[in-house]
């Protein structure tokens, strides 16, 4: 980063070109996604102006923030606000606030870098994405949004309190440059003002209905008097303009949004279509929320609750350092999002809280630590699920989707808090061999006779697991298994966790023993008949642990197949396989050796005992590996040297035609 400001620097001229500005570099990334949205056609241009006013909107809560314990921020102009200035003339949109403020290093550290996470992944789509517009607003670009529709910015901004204003300055290429704001300095008392050079084909932001238009959709919310602001003799005097504009009076701002905590009013008073613009401008969200949750606690604490679950999922969403976001108000006042109102698996759910009795002078660190936050947790995390319970007996394709969507993260809390399991557990929906969104309790009441265990089989691929030879036995039987394949599933189902009493078993571990659940009808015929042709276990077994050596750790006859020849499962006690390959993806294997299961009926086990009877070792050997191998196929591994395995292959199939 150039860093070396001349000792004149403060007297060059704002509006020319400066010759003695310092010049900037963006950050690749940054550089990477104005490139991207200078050079392409987005067509739903309107987030910029939502973006801008949620900045705005930012600093004025960031503001009155600070100024709870330093009232002289605020005093000399107490009226937080934000005005929209177009001017048709200079074709010019000015977005300004009288909060906060940067100064500054801010101004280069906060416009210069994107610090968000998945912000390469997200630049990765967007190159790909015909029109990103959708993307840019799911993502929230912030600020740089606003080179969609600007080929030049100018951003001049004091910080509350400070002497010195200072003017920040892009064309959206390679970097920025930063300099005093010399003689603009005197207009701007305290906070930011955003001056946008429209690009021709976004002129239309300059026209009055179309600044209300995107304000009453996505920021009508703000809680801040949003003032329109048309200067007197710049309008063009259009006549169609005027006569579309209404009355609109040049020189006279005026609010255009509603300003109101929307938490804050009754739910009598709000319509459907009013909580889903309150969840875009609070949310910053483009969807329609699936779920929404207002209420208002009395009792030892009073405190209002506004909540909304998306209906899509969001870029972060398993990023380790999410956490949720709710933002926490103090009377009216913002005070942070990061007071952990919820736990780390609701992390989806978005909105507000207000309360009315926590101190408006606590730190952010200190609310981290305060028992009335704590409670407050609490009992929020408790309505988030019952109203999920809610949705899920009124609304069940509501409900689906939003299983859909952050199950697999609601499922996290089976292992984060034990409290909440029974509840959680209950919620939960399943594919299962007898169909899709199964829950444990239609599981419980459908068991088969004699059935007391919750089969399930878990794997990365669905598809994959509906084939998976370990159902074969449970299929003869008709007993359902549940087939898990989100990473999470390997995780909690290692807890032994049960529901209604009854235990989670993995088809994959350990011993099953169905024989005491009837077998259905086609399938009990068929297992009479596989009975005759029933080989000697023991000298089978001998000679597949022979050819394996340590590569398993026990081969056993199988309880679990009727048609495939083999599969591989975890002993009874070390991890169940799922797991096992989740550990050794991140290098933390336990290193169990899994259990070669061999179905005693198969033509192919029948060939091991008849070579090995016959002293033929080698050709054991092969049939042997051959086993082993097709069963770490068929749990979507690879075998562990694949040439050696296509030449045993290949030998024995050309053997078997030569015999032909
Ligand atoms: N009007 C403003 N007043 C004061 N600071 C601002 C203003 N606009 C932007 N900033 C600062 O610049 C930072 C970057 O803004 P940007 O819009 O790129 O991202 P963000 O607001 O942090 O993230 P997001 O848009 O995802 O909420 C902000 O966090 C804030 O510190």
């Amino acid at each position: 980063m150039t860093d070396a400001a001349p000792p004149d620097a403060s007297e060059a001229t704002p509006a020319s070109p400066a010759p003695h500005a310092e010049v900037h570099p963006f950050q690749a990334e940054v550089a990477e996604l104005l490139h991207l949205m200078v050079h392409s056609v987005y067509s739903e241009t309107d987030v910029f102006l939502r973006e801008l006013i949620s900045n705005a909107s930012d600093a004025c809560d960031r503001l009155r923030y600070e100024a709870i314990a330093r009232p002289e921020l605020l005093a000399d102009d107490p009226d937080l606000k934000i005005r929209i200035t177009p001017d048709k003339a200079a074709g010019t949109l000015t977005v300004a606030d009288n909060g906060v403020g940067m100064d500054r290093q801010e101004l280069i550290d906060n416009l210069g870098t994107i610090a968000r996470s998945g912000t390469r992944a997200f630049i990765a789509r967007l190159a790909e994405a015909k029109d990103g517009g959708g993307l840019i607003g799911q993502f929230g670009v912030g600020f740089y949004a606003a080179f969609m529709v600007a080929d030049r910015i100018e951003v001049t901004s004091r910080r509350a309190g400070a002497d010195e204003a200072f003017v920040w300055r892009s064309t959206g290429s390679a970097g920025f440059e930063v300099e005093p704001a010399g003689a603009h300095a005197a207009a701007l008392p305290r906070g930011t003002e955003i001056v946008l050079h429209l690009k021709e084909d976004a002129r239309k932001y300059l026209e009055p209905w179309e600044i209300e238009r995107v304000v009453h959709a996505y920021s009508d919310h703000i809680q801040f008097p949003i003032m329109l602001a048309v200067p007197a003799g710049k309008a063009d005097g259009d006549e169609a303009d005027e006569a579309k504009a209404g009355d609109e009076k040049a020189g006279e701002p005026r609010q255009i949004n509603t300003a109101s905590a929307v938490w804050q009013r009754s739910k009598s008073e709000l319509k459907p279509e009013d909580y889903t613009q309150a969840y875009r401008s609070i949310c910053g969200a483009f969807d329609e929320p699936a779920v929404t949750l207002h209420y208002r606690a009395e009792g030892r604490q009073s405190y209002a609750v506004l909540l909304f679950v998306p209906s899509s999922s969001m870029f972060d969403l398993y990023d380790p350092a999410r956490k949720s976001h709710l933002k926490l108000y103090v009377r009216r006042v913002y005070i942070t999002d990061d007071a952990s109102l919820l736990p780390s698996w609701l992390r989806f759910v978005r909105g507000v809280v207000d309360s009315e009795d926590l101190p408006l002078n606590l730190s952010r660190e200190m609310l981290q630590n305060n028992p009335q936050v704590a409670a407050m947790r609490k009992a929020i995390t408790g309505k988030v699920l019952s109203e999920l319970e809610s949705v899920a007996s009124k609304d069940a394709d509501r409900f689906a989707t939003v299983w859909e969507t952050f199950g697999a993260v609601i499922k996290e809390g089976l292992y984060e808090e034990p409290d909440r399991r029974e509840q959680i557990l209950g919620l939960a929906r399943f594919t299962s061999t007898r169909g899709e969104r199964r829950t444990l309790a239609q599981y419980v009441a459908e068991l088969r006779e004699n059935q007391t265990e919750i089969y399930y089989l878990a794997g990365e691929d669905l598809d994959r697991l509906k084939a998976n030879p370990k159902l074969e036995a449970a299929k003869a039987r008709g007993i359902e298994v549940l087939l898990l394949t989100d990473p999470v599933d390997a995780l909690w189902t290692s807890l032994r966790l049960d529901f209604q009493g009854k235990g989670f078993k993995s088809l994959s571990q350990g011993e099953v023993d169905f024989s005491l659940v009837p077998l259905a009808e086609e399938a009990r015929a068929e297992a009479e008949k596989a009975a005759e042709t029933a080989v000697d276990e023991a000298s089978v077994i001998a000679a597949v642990k022979l050819a394996l050596g340590d590569r398993v750790s026990d081969v056993k006859a199988s309880q679990r197949l009727t048609d495939s020849a083999a599969c591989l499962v975890a002993g009874g006690f070390g991890p169940d396989r799922e797991l096992e390959r989740l550990l050794a993806k991140q290098n933390r294997s336990s290193g169990t050796r899994p259990v070669l299961e061999l179905n005693m009926r198969h033509a192919l086990v029948g060939a091991v005992a008849r070579e090995s009877g016959a002293g033929h070792a080698h050709e054991a050997a092969d049939l042997a590996m051959l086993l082993f191998e097709q069963a770490q196929i068929l749990d979507g591994e690879l075998p562990d040297d694949p040439a050696a395995f296509a030449m045993r292959l290949n030998r024995l199939v050309t053997r078997g035609l030569a015999a032909h």
